[in-house]
């Protein structure tokens, strides 16, 4: 017969109830142990949802308090030094590698974090020494999930990152040189005893997933496969069985070093449904195919016809019982239930499948295979009917869009000057000291905004009494930046819930969603909106706070917006009009806010574009010069139609710039801020290497963590960003936004960030 499997559901919980119990814990509310039941307690919730579904193979080692990256770098023993002296105990030290801790004369930063392949989730990076040395842990987290199902009765397949890609995911710890792949003989023996473990325990087989076949790797990577995965395979029935699981990518340039005695290959078919014969061809005698159908990142319904249709061509090429059906990669990147939402339109919600009900389609997928179509008759029927009205659904086209669009022309990608000219104009406009300061946009949304935008939310308050408290926190940042003496303000973003869902709530085309919140990073989730249908902005979205801002500011003051790849990147796209349309449209809406604000007297505008480079696919080639060109122009068409004295700022938050300069080069805005603070510096060797020749501020201290950075600490930064960039093109501010922050650490944070700025101001005006 034809399994069903799921490789990895969202964790947490049907309200978010991880994200509660973290941050109650963090906040001092509720003890370690209540956190820890908690965490079980949504553990066993959800494997009892995909059992009730029908599932037969069920993930456990999938939850993490946190990260599952930073699950396996404790386990492994990999935690860095300065994390261990203090004695703090295993949890709290845990939290302290993902979000730095800074309590009872204890001053740790935390791990860095990056984009987890391309997708908005972050995994803190495995940060190694040099000679470092694994040992696993006393009570390995994937043995304690798998007893834990056991002892309800639900039995598992446990779930850990490979030693491949976990190393090389990895970097060297600041000062150190070690290759991380280099460890592969010192790691290997921890995966050996953690295998052993869970076979001992009852597993028979283990989902090890390395997704780092997807990318083009570097030799010594690439050649770590064989060495690791012989290995295991010599360890015969001592460990569990291996599904070497691949996902977001395809794998057919690096089918030679697929290992051929695992049990089974999964691969990701949604993606890169070409490669099915290539990798069944490159399939070991007895190995199996576990083919990913069921999209395990986008909230679409599966079209059922077409999944089966992949499992069956599989079928009669390795019998029923060689193919697994399962979702094309973890669920974590879906929200947890579409019978959460009870405001979305009957029509729209009937397209929609979150992971509770790709859990069912995906036992439904399998049953279809293993009996015939006439087990599942009805639910094949409704499932056609639905694709069908989507397909036919008025709401999905609007002409007028189309229309628009197809009279861009070259002239409307470009500013009226080039940069020299430009950048002259707005410094007499807006007379800058040397090394301005500014923040990234946004201030702390503190409990009170959440409140009353919720109370407004559910009609308890009017919209203009809601107007009127976001101009009261207008008032309060400008006033706050007036007292740091800052240089370019913000208005804070007082009125957003989220960078991208704010837009998406004011965009025709876009549905959004109550409860659909999918993981970030740690207790950080977002709601990310739903693009169905052409997308035209029916009215101005943010010019009301901006011109009020202004209004009562006596410095300049920056608009705020988000990039249109960034709104798309960090929606649902649809999946029926390719992403250079759908980012051609946000970028035409866009460029006529941008024009708006302008025009209601803001002269300096900031577009970001955080997502631009998570978005690059993740192999070289075509398909990447492609998404460049589409993406750089979407850019410039949102923010060309200004004139040359209203400066255009844009901000990235994740570095690795080193294979992506050109593309933000060819940007052409005038002023840059980017993460850098946990880069050390080298990023910003490409910016010299290519001489860029406009202004730029890498981020001075990290925004993730509440650790206050000293002045000190930004002076260093500082001193060494001058080292590279010329002092008449530095900017100094924070990494990112300000929102995840309380405002104490905000404000003594600022304050460092301010002296320090005007201690190099002092020195290089002399
Ligand atoms: N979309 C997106 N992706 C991104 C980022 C980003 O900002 N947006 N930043 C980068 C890092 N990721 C981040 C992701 C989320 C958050 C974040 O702060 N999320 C908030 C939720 C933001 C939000 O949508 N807030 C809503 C809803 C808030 C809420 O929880 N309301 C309560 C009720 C109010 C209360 O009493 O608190 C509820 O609904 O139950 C609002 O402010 O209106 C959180 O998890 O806490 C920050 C950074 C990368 N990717
Ligand atoms: N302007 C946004 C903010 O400050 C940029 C965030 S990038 C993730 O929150
Ligand atoms: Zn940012």
């Amino acid at each position: 017969m034809v399994q069903s499997a799921i490789l990895g559901f969202p964790r947490m919980g049907v309200n978010r109830d991880l994200k509660k119990a973290t941050e109650a814990y963090w906040g001092g509310k509720i003890s370690q142990a209540d956190l820890l039941a908690e965490a079980k307690r949504l553990r066993l919730a959800h494997w009892k949802i995909q059992q009730d579904a029908g599932v037969d193979v069920i993930p456990s080692n999938d939850f993490a308090l946190y990260d599952h990256v930073l699950n396996h770098i404790q386990d492994f023993g990999a935690v860095p030094p300065r994390y261990t002296k203090d004695g703090l105990d295993l949890v709290d030290q845990y939290f302290a590698m993902g979000r730095g801790h800074q309590k009872n004369g204890i001053d740790v930063p935390s791990l860095e974090m990056v984009k987890w392949f391309d997708s908005n989730y972050h995994y803190v990076k495995p940060t190694l020494q040099n000679g470092q040395t694994f040992k696993l842990a006393d009570e390995p987290k994937a043995v304690a999930a798998f007893n834990e199902a056991k002892e309800a009765g639900i039995k598992t397949r446990p779930v850990l990152v490979g030693p491949v890609s976990f190393l090389h995911l990895g970097k060297a710890d600041r000062d150190q040189t070690v290759d991380p792949i280099d460890l592969l003989d010192a790691l290997l023996p921890v995966y050996e005893q953690l295998l052993v473990k869970l076979k001992e325990a009852g597993a028979e087989t283990v989902q090890i997933d390395e997704p780092t076949l997807v990318f083009d790797l570097p030799a010594k990577s690439k050649a770590a496969f064989k060495p690791a995965y012989e290995k295991f395979a010599s360890l015969g029935d001592k460990i569990p069985k291996l599904v070497f699981t691949t996902y977001f990518g395809d794998i057919v340039h690096n089918l030679d070093v697929l290992p051929k005695d695992v049990y089974a290959v999964h691969v990701d078919l949604v993606r890169n449904p070409e490669q099915l014969d290539e990798v069944i061809g490159a399939l070991g005698p007895k190995t199996i195919l576990s083919a990913g159908v069921v999209d395990g990142r986008n909230i679409w319904k599966t079209n059922f016809k077409r999944a089966i249709e992949t499992v069956e061509t599989a079928v009669q090429k390795l019998g029923k019982d060689r193919v697994i059906a399962a979702t094309s990669s973890s669920l974590l990147h879906t929200p947890h239930t579409l019978a959460s939402e009870k405001k979305l339109d009957a029509e729209i919600a009937d397209w929609f499948s979150f992971a509770s009900e790709k859990a069912v389609e995906i036992a439904t997928i399998a049953k279809a295979v293993t009996e015939g179509p006439a087990a599942v008759r009805e639910q094949l029927e409704a499932n056609a009917k639905s694709l069908q009205a989507r397909a036919s659904s008025s709401r999905t086209n609007d002409p007028k869009v189309k229309d628009r669009q197809s009279k861009v022309t070259e002239a409307d990608y470009k500013r009226k000057s080039e940069f020299p000219t430009r950048i002259s104009l707005q410094q007499k406009k807006l007379n800058l000291p040397l090394f301005p300061t500014t923040t990234i946009g946004s201030f702390p949304q503190t409990k009170e905004i959440r409140l009353q935008r919720n109370r407004f939310t559910k009609g308890e308050i009017t919209e203009a009494e809601y107007d009127k408290f976001i101009e009261k926190e207008i008032e309060e940042n400008v006033k706050i930046q007036e007292e740091l003496d800052l240089d370019v303000f913000v208005h804070g973003e007082p009125e957003r819930n989220d960078m991208v869902q704010f837009f998406g709530e004011r965009l025709n085309g876009y549905t959004f969603t109550t409860h659909a919140w999918v993981q970030s990073y740690g207790s950080r989730c977002v709601r990310p909106p739903i693009i169905v249908g052409d997308i035209s902005r029916p009215a101005p979205m943010t010019v009301k706070e901006s011109k009020y801002a202004v209004s009562i500011s006596k410095k300049p003051m920056k608009g705020m917006l988000t990039g249109p790849v960034t709104c798309l990147r960090w929606s649902f796209p649809r999946d029926d009009v390719h992403q250079s349309v759908q980012a051609e449209q946000l970028a035409l809406a866009l460029r006529d806010e941008v024009v708006d604000l302008q025009n209601a007297g803001v002269g300096v505008i900031q577009v970001d574009e955080p997502a631009l480079r998570e978005g690059l696919p993740l192999r070289a080639g075509k398909e990447r010069t492609a998404y460049l060109d589409w993406a750089v122009k979407a850019f410039r068409l949102s923010t060309a139609g200004v004139e040359d004295d209203t400066q255009i700022h844009s901000h990235f938050c994740y570095s690795e710039f080193q294979d992506f300069f050109h593309a933000i080069a060819a940007l052409d805005a005038d002023v840059l801020s980017i993460e850098n603070s946990k880069s050390d510096a080298k990023l910003l060797k490409v910016f010299v290497d290519e001489a860029y020749p406009r202004h730029i501020g890498p981020g001075v201290y990290d925004i993730h963590s509440p650790r206050v950075p000293s002045e000190q600490e930004i002076k260093d930064r500082i001193q060494e960003m001058l080292a590279h960039l010329k002092p008449e093109q530095l900017w100094i501010d924070p990494d990112c936004g300000l929102k995840t922050r309380q405002w104490k650490e905000t404000k003594e944070a600022l304050v460092n960030l301010v002296n320090a700025a005007k201690a190099f101001r002092a020195q290089y005006s002399k």
